[in-house]
């Protein structure tokens, strides 16, 4: 097994491999069982204590799956059901592509979710806008995406243009992951097919089960032309807005770094007496747009936090109501109303 071999394969980490172990890349995740590709190629595991996404790497021994290596990038979102933890849905994707075209569904405010997304799972945010054959002014959506924050690299294409579509190779070359999220229909498929040459259905995902559903059975992570990674899971196209406070700081850096400067602590910026954020709104420095949007993102994910923490209390005070008994219980949230 010789180090360029597993670097090609995307291992970069500094972990020191166990004797006897092999470190291999989950690149699918079943009910029971993963896919695993390695230097030696692909095989499968029983599942690991620990739940796995696709793109982790662990170590196997002797066919099991002993440990996993700390993830560098990590994209998750709420599991539905209250209280549940986070659900993995991707790891060690050193790029996500955020996908828009240049058209009427472009959305800034959208945009900027994806890239609070990227910055809180420790990938780097590429914004790709397609269908720039179809638009006057491509110059100007990437600038409004590139406005977003100085971490934001943006990029117009014709997606259909395979050319055009492998300018991502330097995404996804020598080992590098690349995903890419967005809307339906903003050409995720039309690049996914391009850089990997293969057309998904081909691959294995997206195969229609009995029902009709879209399905993936395999493949969510494929090798790329240029010689790197592209992950796509159910998961990555559902991926929502869940726990990203500090990658909305992130984005929002030109608001986050001005509240030191309010007068109160707490300051929510929304009409507080010495607050700097509506000062540099009023002195022409800070869009009032962006502070709105910064505004409502801000909401939206504290009420998917709060969903989380209430859903524990509830499972808490549940567990206490069985504990001391139902009657007694009853009496001490009334007490508490
Ligand atoms: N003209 C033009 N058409 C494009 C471009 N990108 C995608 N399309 C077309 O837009 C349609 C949707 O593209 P897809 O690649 O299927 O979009 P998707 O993001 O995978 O959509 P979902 O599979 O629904 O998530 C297809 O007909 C593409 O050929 C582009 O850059 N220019
Ligand atoms: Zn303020």
């Amino acid at each position: 097994m010789t180090h360029s071999e597993l670097s090609d394969l995307g291992w970069s980490d500094t972990t020191a491999i166990p004797d006897g172990a092999a470190a291999m890349r989950v690149t699918a995740v079943h009910r029971s069982q993963v896919d695993l590709l390695g230097t030696d190629g692909p095989t499968r595991a029983p599942v690991f204590a620990e739940p796995l996404a696709v793109g982790d790497w662990v170590f196997v021994t002797e066919g099991r799956i002993t440990a996993l290596v700390p993830r560098k990038s990590f994209l998750a979102r709420r599991a539905a059901g209250e209280g549940r933890a986070a659900q993995p849905i991707a790891a060690n994707v050193d790029t996500l592509g955020i996908v828009s075209s240049c058209n009427a569904d472009f959305n800034v405010a959208r945009i900027e979710r994806y890239v609070a997304m990227a910055l809180q799972g420790d990938c780097l945010p590429l914004v790709i806008l397609t269908k720039a054959d179809l638009c006057d002014d491509p110059r100007g959506f990437r600038q409004q995406a590139e406005r977003i924050s100085p971490l934001v690299t943006a990029m117009t294409l014709n997606a259909r243009d395979p050319e055009e579509a492998r300018s991502l190779d330097p995404w996804c070359r020598n080992g590098q992951t690349l995903a890419l999220v967005g809307m339906s229909g903003v050409g995720k498929t039309t690049l996914q097919n391009a850089l990997t040459g293969e057309e998904a259905a081909t691959a294995g995902i997206r195969e229609d089960d009995a029902r009709g559903r879209h399905t993936t059975t395999n493949r969510m992570m494929r090798r790329t032309l240029a010689g790197g990674w592209l992950i796509d899971t159910p998961g990555m196209r559902e991926l929502g807005l869940t726990d990203v406070a500090e990658g909305i700081a992130e984005v929002f850096s030109d608001i986050t770094d001005l509240a030191p400067s309010c007068r109160f602590r707490d300051c929510a910026h929304d009409g507080e007496p010495g607050c700097a954020v509506t000062a540099a709104v009023e002195e022409g420095q800070l869009d009032p747009d962006r502070l709105d949007r910064w505004r409502k993102l801000q909401r939206e994910d504290q009420i998917n936090s709060e969903t989380i923490a209430e859903g524990r209390a509830r499972h808490k005070s549940r567990q206490k109501l069985y504990k001391t008994g139902a009657a007694q219980g009853r009496a001490k949230r009334s007490g508490l109303e």
